[in-house]
Parts: C-alpha cells; structure tokens; sequence
C-alpha cells in the first residue's frame, strides 16, 4: 500500500525512472465545519496545498517538470512568475542540481516568495513591468537561449498538478460535486480537469465535478469570457488585486479552463479584495487553515455563491486553497492590528488583559 504523496500515481506520469521529489502531494483535505455551518452547508472540504514542500500546489508541477527536463537533458531552467512558481522551480533545480532563471513583475511579489527564489539559488531579475509582460520575455528568452521553459504552457506543469484531482477523489471517498479553484493563469482548474477526466476514463469514477473557477474583480478575464459566451478571452490590460498571486491578465490557459467550466456545467466568479482578505481571515481564525489571500478567493467564492442561494445543503464541493499564509506576511502585518507592546512587568500585562 503506497502512502497518498503525488508519485503514489506515478503509472499516470510521463516521468520514467527517478523522479526529482520532495516527497510533494498528499495533502490534507479539511473538513470546513464552521464556515460551512455559517453558510449551510454540510460537505465544505478544503484542500490546502499549501502543505507542499515549497508551501503551494507549483511543487506538484514542478517535480514533474524538472523531472523531464532531466530527461530531456535540458541544462537550465526558466519561468515568469507571480511568485509561487519561481520559488518551486528554485526549490526543485536546487533539488535537481540545475541553474534556475526566473522573471517577477519587479514590486509585486510577495516577500515570502522572493525569499524562497533568492535563498534556493535562482538567478532572480525583476522586470518593471506586469507578469505578462514577463511572461512574453522568458518565452523570448528560453527561445533564444535554449533554456526550458517551465510555465504552465509546459503541459508537463499540468501533468504533475492533475494529481490534486486524484487525491481529492481518494480522500473524500467519491467525486465531489463541485471543485472549486482560484483561477490565475489558468493552469490548475485545466489540470485538476484532465486529472478527474483521467480517472473517469479509467473507471475509477462515473461522473465530473461542475468546475468552478474564482477570480479577482480586478482581474478577471475567464469570469468575462464566461458572461461574454466567448471562445477567446480578451486580456485585461492592467489587471489589480491584492491577491499578487493571480493578478494575471492573459492566462495562457483560458481555452482550457473554458473548457473544463463549461464541459461540467461548472461557472466562473469574481470576488472582491475585501472578500479574499475576509476569507482569509475567516478560514484562519475559524478553522486554523493559514492560506495567501489568493488561495481564500475559492472559500470566498463559495460564500458568494451560498448567499445567493446556488448551492444546495448536501452538495460535495472541495475548495483548492493553492498557498501558505507564510508566503505574504506583509499584507497580513497590513490587515492585523499590531501586536500589543508593554513594559515588561506582570502588571502591566494584565492591565492590557483584563
Ligand atoms: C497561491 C496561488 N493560487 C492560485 C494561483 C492560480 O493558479 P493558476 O490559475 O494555475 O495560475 C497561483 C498562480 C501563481 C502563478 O501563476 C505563478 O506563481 O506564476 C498561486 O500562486
């Protein structure tokens, strides 16, 4: 009997031989007792993949994708990213014994994330410009240079992600009735899709989930593509949210997430920055999950949809919560009242106590 970790399902990887693993996947899927009563409803799940090794669900990509850059006997890596990416792909070349390369959107990306790119050895270059005018250069880049190019256009990114579909189904028992993702640049909602197809294909399952994307009212191309009925998504210029993490304006995935929202009869929602951070709030003091705010939007989300009546009391709806709390500590430092500073003596403690 293997333990539930992400190679548990390696007959359904690309990868041959050896992987490059931390021991990624198997994560915990949580019951969301309280927030659920709050909302009416019995079967909330989160799952937090912000219990991976490099704290966010990248690693599942990424010990795929580094895996088969070895393969390929690629001698260098590179990815854009709004943070979370460049520090899994740090953390897995570090792993793999290879030069990263990785291009943020020079001040807007979280502390924790920059900590981790920086101290896990990737050649970190700020560009003064978005992600996805990142994103275009580190394609010009790897093109030019011969470097390979981990971003979720690399479907070897999506094949490792899928894995989250898997689990999900063997912890919880069955398929849910609803998944619900935020939704940056498009990459996990596509995976988690093929994944749960994957599995019905194989018999494992006998039915989808409605695939429910979230998104950032300032940024939030797939929620218009939906209300547009449009095929091809019209990029947001200047896409703004707090939530640094999924403020993405042309998701290279769109057609995909498109695909799997309206394939399960699933939506797509934007949620306000007051939502997420509400949430954020909420899935930390309530039940002692500590999520990025990005990773909230799915739980607020969800919120959105239970007050205006979508959903139904038993419906099965598992929540992907994508980053750790740790990840941005600045914006919560920002939310939080300050620590209460006193003289260090017994009474005046209890005078700020009582
Ligand atoms: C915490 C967190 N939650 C959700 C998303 C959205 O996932 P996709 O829709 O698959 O992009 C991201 C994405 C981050 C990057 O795209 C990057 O790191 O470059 C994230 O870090």
């Amino acid at each position: 009997k293997r333990p539930l970790r992400l190679w548990k399902y390696k007959e359904l990887l690309p990868v041959q031989g050896e992987p490059v693993s931390l021991q990624e996947g198997g994560t915990p899927l949580y019951h969301l007792k309280r927030i659920g009563e709050e909302l009416g409803l019995k079967n909330l799940y989160a799952k937090h993949e912000g219990m991976n090794p490099s704290g966010s669900f990248k690693d599942r990509g990424m010990t795929v994708g580094v895996s088969m850059a070895l393969q390929l006997g690629m001698k260098t890596v590179a990815c854009a990213s709004t943070g979370n990416t460049s520090a899994s792909l740090a953390v897995y070349a570090a792993k793999a014994g290879i030069p990263a390369v990785v291009l943020l959107p020079a001040g807007k990306v979280a502390l924790g994330k920059v900590a981790q790119a920086l101290m896990h050895g990737a050649k970190v270059i700020a560009i003064r410009g978005n992600f996805d005018r990142a994103l275009e250069m580190v394609h010009d880049l790897c093109i030019s240079e011969g470097l390979y190019l981990l971003n979720s256009v690399n479907p070897y990114r999506l094949e490792g992600q899928k894995t989250i579909g898997f689990e999900a189904v063997d912890q919880l028992g069955c398929v849910p009735d609803r998944f619900v993702l935020p939704v940056g640049n498009a990459g996990n909602i596509s995976a988690v899709y093929k994944g749960l197809l994957e599995y019905q294909a194989l018999g494992f399952t006998d039915s989808l989930p409605k695939m429910t994307g979230v998104q950032a009212e300032g940024s939030s191309p797939v929620v218009e593509a939906i209300k547009k009925n449009l095929d091809v998504l019209i990029p947001e210029k200047n896409p703004e949210t707090i939530a640094t993490a999924i403020r993405i304006g042309a998701p290279v995935n769109a057609e995909k997430a498109l695909t799997a929202i309206r394939a399960t009869g699933g939506c797509a929602l934007s949620v306000t920055d007051d939502e997420i951070l509400a949430m954020q709030r909420d899935l930390a003091r309530k039940e002692g999950i500590g999520v990025e705010p990005a990773s909230a939007a799915s739980v607020a989300g969800i919120k959105k949809m239970a007050e205006e009546g979508l959903l139904d009391a038993d419906e099965k709806i598992v929540c992907v919560v994508t980053g750790h709390l740790l990840k941005d500590p600045e914006t919560v430092i920002k939310q939080c009242e300050p620590p209460t500073e006193i003289d260090p003596d017994l009474e005046s403690l209890l005078a700020v106590l009582r």
